[in-house]
């Protein structure tokens, strides 16, 4: 059986607070993320969502439970091991871009690989391929000053990418975009998934960005509410499946 890309065990997180009795913000979760899978993780505000990606992408550490990526048990990397981990084996996709602004963008879009100390031939061809797929190749030599939000996304995408890492984490990836942007960003997303066959684990609090994904897990208090696969059905019908499931939780 082929491993899952990421599988958390019985993940708790309490924030000490001075002397109150702290809250778990996640309680006892477990989750996986299959092999090739576009999971989404919604939820209202304060459930623990950037609680649980933080966990789940070796920012953060819970106070028990254990997360394995690739077979490795990260909680047990030094942080020597986990930061070469992270920058081979995984791409992160946040709201607010994180481009770096003295840089250019194709060397915004390097910049992982150049930090991995690849050969420039090879940083290159991979910089022209995912400008290709990104549709930003016209955009190279700009500044991320000069481009509009969503091609700033979309750069910040192709960064994540461009060491075609095993598995993305997205923050929010579509928050500070207008509609059309967003969709383009999700069908960018997808594209990546199916074409390069990276894992995609999504955090949004939007039922249509999540309308894009294989499987969504709805959390609530901390603690896994919910499920939806869309299965063989169309976007569209996920999309209301995901309205109607978002209502029951309201009632
Ligand atoms: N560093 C921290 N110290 C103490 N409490 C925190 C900290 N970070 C988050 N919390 C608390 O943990 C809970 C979950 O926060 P989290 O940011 O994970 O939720 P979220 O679902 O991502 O919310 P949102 O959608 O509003 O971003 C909240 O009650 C929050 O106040």
């Amino acid at each position: 059986m082929v491993q899952p890309i990421l599988l958390a065990k019985n993940i708790k997180k309490t924030y000490q607070s001075g002397a109150h009795v702290a809250q778990p913000v996640l309680n006892d979760l477990s989750l996986t993320v299959e092999n090739g899978e576009f999971l989404a993780i919604m939820g209202p505000s304060g459930s623990g969502k950037s609680t649980l990606l933080n966990i789940l992408s070796t920012l953060m550490q819970p106070t028990s439970g254990s997360v394995t990526i690739n077979g490795q048990d990260i909680l047990a990397m030094n942080d020597k091991d986990m930061a070469k981990f992270r920058g081979q084996d995984m791409g992160f996709i946040f709201q607010n871009y994180n481009l770096i602004e003295s840089l250019t963008v194709a060397e915004n879009i390097a910049l992982p690989l150049n930090l991995q100390k690849k050969a420039p031939k090879l940083t290159q061809e991979r910089v022209q391929v995912v400008s290709e797929l990104l549709n930003i190749k016209e955009l190279r030599h700009k500044y991320p000053a000069e481009l509009s939000g969503g091609q700033q996304q979309r750069v910040g995408a192709a960064r994540a990418l461009v060491h075609e890492p095993g598995l993305i984490f997205g923050d929010e990836p579509t928050g500070a975009l207008d509609s059309e942007n967003a969709r383009e960003m999700m069908q960018y997303l997808t594209k990546i998934n199916q074409e390069k066959l990276i894992s995609i684990l999504m955090v949004t609090h939007d039922p249509f960005s999540a309308s894009f994904a294989s499987r969504i897990l709805f959390l609530n208090d901390g603690e896994i509410a919910g499920e939806l696969v869309r299965g063989a059905q169309s976007r569209e019908s996920f999309y209301q499946q995901i309205l109607q499931q978002l209502g029951n939780f309201e009632e």
